[in-house]
């Protein structure tokens, strides 16, 4: 398994490390690293620290923050930016923009398992100016050109 360095910003995660829940995980949860609970009113967004840092290092990966599935359907608990991406080269605290896009006020407790991080490769591209493109089945088309059905 690769690894990656983190700092624990937070005495409170030393005991509660992001870890996989089954072999087959993708996703690492990050918790609300916060001293009291905070409410959430309706429509509202609120940056909540992780209490880690991570330097993922290598340009040829980097790390993105996706909501829960069961935040985000039952509490209407998302990312105010919808996805989060981690550069390789940030240094700094993980934070997560938490978007309440429901209609209720949610009430975010410390510590609580609130969005995930998922490790991806990343390919870092070039540009090769052209005035035309190889020619392609697709071209231009997009936006439901291939039909609904
Ligand atoms: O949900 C997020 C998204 C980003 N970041 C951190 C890591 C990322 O590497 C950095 C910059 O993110 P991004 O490039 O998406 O934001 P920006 O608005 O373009 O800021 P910058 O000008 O610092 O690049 O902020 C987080 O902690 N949480
Ligand atoms: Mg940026």
């Amino acid at each position: 398994m690769k690894t990656i360095d983190v700092k624990i910003l937070d005495p409170r995660m030393k005991d509660q490390m992001p870890a996989y829940a089954t072999p087959g995980s993708a996703g690492l949860d990050l918790r609300a690293c916060i001293d009291a609970p905070i409410t959430i009113e309706a429509g509202a967004t609120v940056l909540i620290p992780t209490g880690l840092a991570i330097h993922v290092s290598d340009p040829g990966y980097a790390a993105m923050i996706l909501p829960r599935s069961g935040m985000g359907h039952k509490n209407g608990i998302v990312l105010g930016n919808l996805v989060g991406l981690i550069d390789s080269d940030y240094q700094g605290q993980l934070m997560v923009s938490t978007w309440n896009r429901g209609q209720a006020a949610f009430t975010l407790n410390p510590m609580e398992r609130l969005a995930q991080l998922i490790v991806v490769p990343v390919v870092q591209v070039g540009f090769n100016i052209v005035d035309d493109f190889d020619t392609s089945e697709r071209g231009a088309g997009g936006f439901g050109s291939t039909g609904k059905h």
